[in-house]
C-alpha cells in the first residue's frame, strides 16, 4: 500500500484504486460503489450548503417509516442516492431510512452483487438550523442466489461489512469510509470538486474527552444507565470528568469523537426499549469505522457488528467510541429490555465486545 501524509495530494478515486489493487480478485465493482457515494456526497453537499436560498428547507407532509414527519432535504438526499445507484450494475438492491422496503434495482439494468444500506441524511432535526448533518452508507456482498437483492442480504452482522462510510456536511464536507484496511478521512476542495485526502489512517485517542449524550431523557433511564453517566462525569470519583458535547446529529458528535476521542451513547429506557438509532444503517457503518480506529461499539450486551438482524428498520441502544469508555459500560448491569440480538456465549454476558477478525 502507497503511504500518504495529510499534505499529499491524493483524490479520492486514485486512493480507491490504490487500495482495490491490493486485492488481486477485485472485480471494481466495490471502487465503483465508494466512486457513487463520493459523487452523491458532493451532490447533496451542494443542497446542503445553499439550503437556505432554495426552498428545500423544512418539513414535507409525510412520515416516513419509522414514524417521522419527512424534511425536505431527507427526501432529495434519498433521492440523489438511489438515482446515483440504480442503474450502475454494482447492486443488486439498496435499503434506504427514507423507504419502508427494500429498493429493487429497476428491471433492464444489470444486478451487481452487493447491497447498500443507507441513511440519506442523518440529524434531519438540525437541517433548518444550519447544525451540521450527515449522510451514513454501508456495503454487503449479496449473499442468496439468483439476481434479485432479498431481504436476507440486507439482514447481516455488521462484521461482513465490505466498506462502510459517511459523509459530514459541516464548517466543510468530508468523506470518511472503510473497507477493513482503516478509516481514511478525505476532505472536499469545492474549488476544484474533488474530495482529498486530509486524515489518513484515522486512529481515535485512546484518552476520551468529549462524552455525547443527551441527558433530556435522564429521568427515563434506568439506574444502570444514571449510574453510568455518573461514572462519565467523573461524579463518583473513579475518573476525571469528560467534557459534555451533544449536537443531536449522530454523524456530527461521532466525527468529532473519532477526531478528539469521546464516547457517544444512546442508551435504551422504558418508553424507547432498543434506544432510537437503527442498527443496520446508522450503528454498524459507524462500528465499523470506529473498530477500524481503534475504537469500539457495544449495544450494552456485547459488540455491535455481532449483532444478527432481524427487521430492516430495527433499533438499537449504541455505546460507541473511544475503547476504554466503551468497555466501562461493561461495569454497569444495564437492564435487558429486548433480547440483544447476540449469539449468547455459554455463560458470559460481556457488555465490552472483543473485536474478531471479520468472518
Ligand atoms: O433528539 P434526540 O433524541 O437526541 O436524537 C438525536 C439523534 O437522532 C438522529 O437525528 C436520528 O437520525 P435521523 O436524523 O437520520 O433520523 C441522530 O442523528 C441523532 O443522534
Ligand atoms: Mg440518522
Ligand atoms: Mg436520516
Amino acid at each position: 500500500m502507497v503511504r500518504h501524509t495529510a499534505t499529499s495530494v491524493v483524490t479520492i478515486e486514485r486512493f480507491i484504486i490504490e487500495q482495490e489493487r491490493m486485492f488481486p480478485e477485485a472485480t471494481g465493482e466495490l471502487s465503483g460503489i465508494l466512486y457513487d457515494m463520493a459523487l452523491a456526497g458532493k451532490m447533496i453537499a451542494n443542497k446542503v450548503r445553499s439550503a437556505g436560498l432554495a426552498d428545500i428547507l423544512g418539513a414535507t407532509s409525510d412520515v416516513n417509516v419509522q414514524g417521522e414527519v419527512q424534511q425536505k432535504l431527507d427526501v432529495i438526499s434519498n433521492e440523489i442516492i438511489v438515482k446515483a445507484f440504480d442503474h450502475g450494475g454494482r447492486l443488486c438492491a439498496m435499503a434506504s431510512e427514507e423507504e419502508p422496503d427494500i429498493i429493487h434495482i429497476p428491471e433492464g439494468f444489470r444486478a451487481g452483487k452487493y447491497v447498500l444500506l443507507f441513511d440519506p441524511l442523518d440529524g434531519s432535526s438540525n437541517i433548518d438550523v444550519n447544525v451540521p448533518v450527515g449522510t451514513i452508507f454501508s456495503v454487503y456482498q449479496k449473499i442468496t442466489r439468483g439476481a434479485r437483492g432479498e431481504m436476507e442480504d440486507m439482514l447481516q452482522p455488521g462484521r461482513r461489512q465490505v466498506a462502510a462510510g459517511y459523509v459530514i456536511y459541516g464548517s466543510s464536507t468530508m468523506l470518511v469510509y472503510t473497507t477493513g484496511q482503516g478509516a481514511h478521512g478525505f476532505t472536499l476542495d469545492p474549488s476544484i470538486g474533488e474530495f482529498l485526502l486530509s486524515h489518513p489512517n484515522i486512529q481515535i485517542p485512546t484518552r476520551a474527552r468529549y462524552l455525547s449524550v443527551n441527558d433530556a431523557y435522564e429521568q427515563d433511564w434506568p439506574e444502570p444507565t444514571r449510574a453510568l453517566m455518573r461514572r462519565y462525569r467523573g461524579l463518583d470519583g473513579q475518573r476525571s470528568p469528560l467534557n459534555v458535547r451533544y449536537v443531536g446529529s449522530l454523524v456530527a458528535d461521532f466525527h468529532r469523537n473519532l477526531l478528539g476521542g469521546g464516547v457517544f451513547c444512546y442508551p435504551a429506557n422504558e418508553k424507547a426499549p432498543k434506544g432510537k438509532l437503527r442498527l443496520l444503517y446508522e450503528a454498524n457503518p459507524l462500528a465499523f469505522i470506529a473498530e477500524q480506529a481503534g475504537g469500539l461499539a457495544t449495544n450494552g450486551f456485547g459488540r455491535i457488528l455481532d449483532v444478527q438482524p432481524t427487521e430492516l428498520h430495527e433499533r438499537t441502544p449504541l455505546y460507541l467510541g473511544s475503547k476504554a469508555e466503551v468497555e466501562t459500560v461493561a461495569e454497569f448491569p444495564l437492564p435487558q429490555y429486548v433480547a440483544p440480538g447476540i449469539p449468547e456465549r455459554r455463560g458470559t454476558r460481556t457488555a465490552a465486545p472483543t473485536p474478531t477478525v471479520a468472518s
